[in-house]
């Protein structure tokens, strides 16, 4: 049979050398298109271009030798018409504002970030909307879904979700970037997406806490399924779409980083669960943690929101004021009884 995978070959940019705009970058280099990496550190672009790897945030994976790294920013996004955005959160803003000038409508911004900022609350899109001029709003799609940088860029079968408002664009981009290794689902619900993809970092923490303390897998169940329910009434609150929280951006990334060891926020959880001290986990990391300050972000945002979420407020307390989880856990689980499903979840049209 023949395949339904396009074979057109575009030109793409990936701003931010990290290990997802690395893998990201790969990927794309890969399936032949004429492929940069924007890095800002000259540490990371000489790598990629001499040793084909990135010895700062992907060590001891191969590139592919046909991806080349650049630390020119103008020739980047003008040699593109993908640009993907790879960069955590608190420097994103910053990020679009260097770039803006350079882009235009035949450019197609994907977004690959996954938080929320803490002073502002605006997720990734908010944020690229208030750095770009009104003409470019049109020109954007959000990456988003299960998806480990080391997993992607060894080839192993993974499937994401791409959203955006304008749906012709999310097929384009849906149709550019699949193989028979990264398939691509498209929806128009971009707030869920992004709401999905930024609260699972705080869901993972919460997880690694509850291993670590040694809950055992009932816990952890419990975890996944009511921070899921958490998640759920946010995202719908917000106009989401109740059904992108049982997919590939909810569930499915729910489901990775919770379980999952690769995750770096699970990986905070744990160790906290363990004993060792914030400071300590973040400064030793050396990769990104965006459940760490989303955790901020997301009590803030249920506060506004006026959302009762006991997860959300229990993981905001351990990781931001230093409470004994196992008195959270005895605290949240004597709350007054309830219903399972919120009746607005139930209701909600779609
Ligand atoms: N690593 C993964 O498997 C995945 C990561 N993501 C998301 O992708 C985003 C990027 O994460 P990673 O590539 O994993 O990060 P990373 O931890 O591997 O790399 C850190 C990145 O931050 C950049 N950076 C550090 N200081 C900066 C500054 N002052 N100004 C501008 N940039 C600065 C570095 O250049 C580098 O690109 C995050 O939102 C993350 O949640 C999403 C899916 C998978
Ligand atoms: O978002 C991710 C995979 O989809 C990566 O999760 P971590 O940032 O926890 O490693």
């Amino acid at each position: 049979m023949a395949s339904a995978l396009s074979d057109t070959r575009t030109t793409v940019t990936v701003v931010g050398g990290g290990a997802w705009g690395t893998a990201l970058a790969a990927h794309c280099a890969r399936m032949g298109h004429d492929t940069y990496l924007w890095a800002m550190e000259k540490e990371v672009v000489d790598a990629v271009n001499k040793q084909h790897e990135n010895t700062v945030f992907l060590k001891g994976l191969p590139l592919p030798e046909s991806l080349k790294a650049t630390n020119d920013i103008e020739f980047a996004i003008k040699h593109a018409e993908l640009v993907l955005t790879v960069v955590p959160t608190p420097f994103l803003f910053k990020s679009l504002s260097n770039i803006k000038d350079l882009l235009t409508e035949k450019h197609v911004i994907i977004s690959c970030t996954k938080g929320i900022l803490n002073d502002t609350l605006e997720t990734p899109d908010d944020i690229i909307k208030r750095a770009l001029p009104e003409k470019l709003h049109s020109r954007l799609a959000f990456l988003s879904g299960p998806s480990f940088a080391a997993e992607v860029t060894k080839g192993i079968p993974t499937a994401v979700t791409i959203a955006s408002k304008n749906i012709q664009l999310a097929q384009h981009v849906q149709e550019l970037l699949s193989t028979n290794r990264f398939r691509c689902y498209r929806t128009d619900d971009v707030v869920g997406v992004e709401l999905a993809g930024a609260l699972k970092n705080v869901l993972a923490i919460a997880c690694g806490i509850s291993d670590g303390v040694g809950f055992g897998n009932n816990g952890r169940a419990a975890l996944i399924t009511r921070g899921l329910d958490e998640i759920t009434r946010l995202a719908v609150a917000s106009g989401a779409n109740p059904l992108t929280l049982a997919g590939l951006a909810g569930v499915g990334d729910i489901v990775l980083t919770c379980c999952g060891d690769l995750s770096r926020n699970r990986t905070v959880g744990l160790r906290l669960g363990k004993g060792e001290k914030l400071e300590d986990i973040v400064s030793s990391l050396g990769a990104t943690a965006e459940g760490v300050l989303t955790s901020r972000s997301a009590y803030h945002f249920a506060k506004k929101m006026g959302i009762d979420c006991a997860v959300i407020e229990g993981i905001y307390r351990v990781v931001n004021e230093g409470a004994d989880p196992v008195e959270v856990v005895a605290t949240t689980m004597s709350r007054p009884l309830r219903a399972e499903v919120d009746e607005k979840v139930a209701a909600a049209k779609f």
